[in-house]
């Protein structure tokens, strides 16, 4: 497969946001297809939310999601503040709690489309992206957690992907410790997170006792089973001990060809993600493709209902060449027969007519053309 160009426009646009041009345009609408066929295939209907929205029903849908990274602007309709869409989630989740808060639960939901963040980032400039997932609304039982990542990697096998790793994490799990069986102080809670961010052991235990207790969890990351050994080894009681039979349900019938890792404290974009969260990444690309886990919509009358999903984050596949199909094209002269014609595109020919004599086909991207009726190749 041969890399895109880079996408950026040389000052035409603003930095971090560009053009899809062909072939990658129609790559990137092929995948989606694919994704959301699969999706489709198991009974999540399409949503279409729109890019704009109130800045506080984008944010306030979603317990623990906050303000940050939102492009805003002031609609001079209503005078109020609107952001472009960060995340499709919190949309989904506005969906489900008010139109469609009558519809039968468990509630499977789909969704494409562009994303927006305010800034960009090292690892990935752009700051437009392409966000493509699906949302089980009504649980976040193991079961749903089961279906969602096994769907999230059907989607991704079947756009091609190959040398998948899914990484679990558990993202309210120092808040769970911290509340209960290894107590933390409000500020400690935040230097224990940044040092098991910072996965150093010497700053953990220097935060005093309280905190140092929190040192296994660095140990218990890593391929799966042998972390899944350290963390058990803990032996913290109730919390932990359903939480890592969770783990270990969603992870049994995953397929010997996924890499399976554990990073129980990682809370990179993990902003409102409760017991269940994993990234999504695939052999030769930086970064996550995906990500998904479980959490809270709050209903417009406060009382929250749970969920699972996951987001897929498309850019990197297109631009490595997934989605992309060799076309089979055939230049077609002035004078040539319209129906043949017709036949060879239902036949899934593209044709190019045309125009003015003289024109070259294999300068027009044509693999063949037309002749007294028959084809030959360039
Ligand atoms: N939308 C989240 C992933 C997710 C979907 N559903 C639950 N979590 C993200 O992109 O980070």
């Amino acid at each position: 497969m041969t890399a895109a160009p880079p996408r950026g426009a040389q000052g035409l646009l603003p930095e971090g946001l560009s053009d899809r041009l062909p072939p990658q345009a129609e790559a990137s609408a092929r995948l989606a297809r694919k994704v959301l066929d699969t999706l489709a295939a198991h009974g999540y209907d399409r949503v279409m939310p729109p890019l704009a929205e109130f800045e506080e029903t984008l944010i306030g849908r979603l317990k623990s999601a906050r303000a940050q990274d939102l492009l805003r602007v002031v609609d001079p309709v209503s005078q109020r503040t609107l952001a472009i869409r960060p995340d499709m989630t919190a949309q989904v989740g506005r969906i489900a709690t008010s139109r469609l808060a009558g519809a039968q639960r468990p509630l499977r939901l789909s969704y494409s489309g562009p994303v927006v963040r305010l800034r960009a980032n090292q690892l990935r400039p752009e700051r437009e992206r392409l966000q493509v997932g699906a949302e089980l609304i009504g649980t976040d039982s193991v079961a749903a957690a089961v279906e969602i990542v096994n769907v999230a990697i059907e989607a991704l096998q079947a756009a091609g992907v190959t040398g998948i790793t899914i990484d679990f994490t558990l993202p309210d799990l120092i808040d769970t410790l911290a509340a209960g069986p290894l107590p933390l102080s409000e500020d400690e809670i935040e230097s224990v997170r940044a040092e098991l961010d910072a996965k150093d052991a010497g700053a953990l235990v220097a935060l005093g006792e309280g905190p140092a207790a929190y040192l296994p969890l660095i140990e218990a990351a890593g391929p799966f089973h042998a972390a899944m050994e350290k963390l058990e080894a803990l032996d913290i009681g109730g919390a932990l001990a359903s939480r890592i039979a969770g783990l270990r349900a969603i992870a049994k019938p995953i397929g010997w060809d996924i890499t399976l890792t554990l990073d129980p404290t990682e809370r990179h974009g993990f902003e409102y993600q409760l017991w269940f969260g994993f990234s999504i990444f695939a052999e030769g690309f930086v970064g996550e493709i995906g990500r998904g886990g479980s959490y809270a919509i709050v209903r417009p009358d406060g009382s929250e209902e749970p969920a699972m999903g996951f987001s897929l984050y498309p850019d990197p596949l297109i631009d490595a060449g997934f989605g992309r199909v060799e076309a089979r094209r055939v230049f077609l002269p002035i004078g040539h027969d319209g129906e043949q014609a017709a036949k060879l595109r239902a036949e899934g020919w593209q044709t190019i007519a045309a125009l003015s004599e003289g024109e070259d086909g294999a300068a027009l991207g044509c693999t063949h053309w037309l002749e007294g009726g028959a084809l030959s190749a360039y």
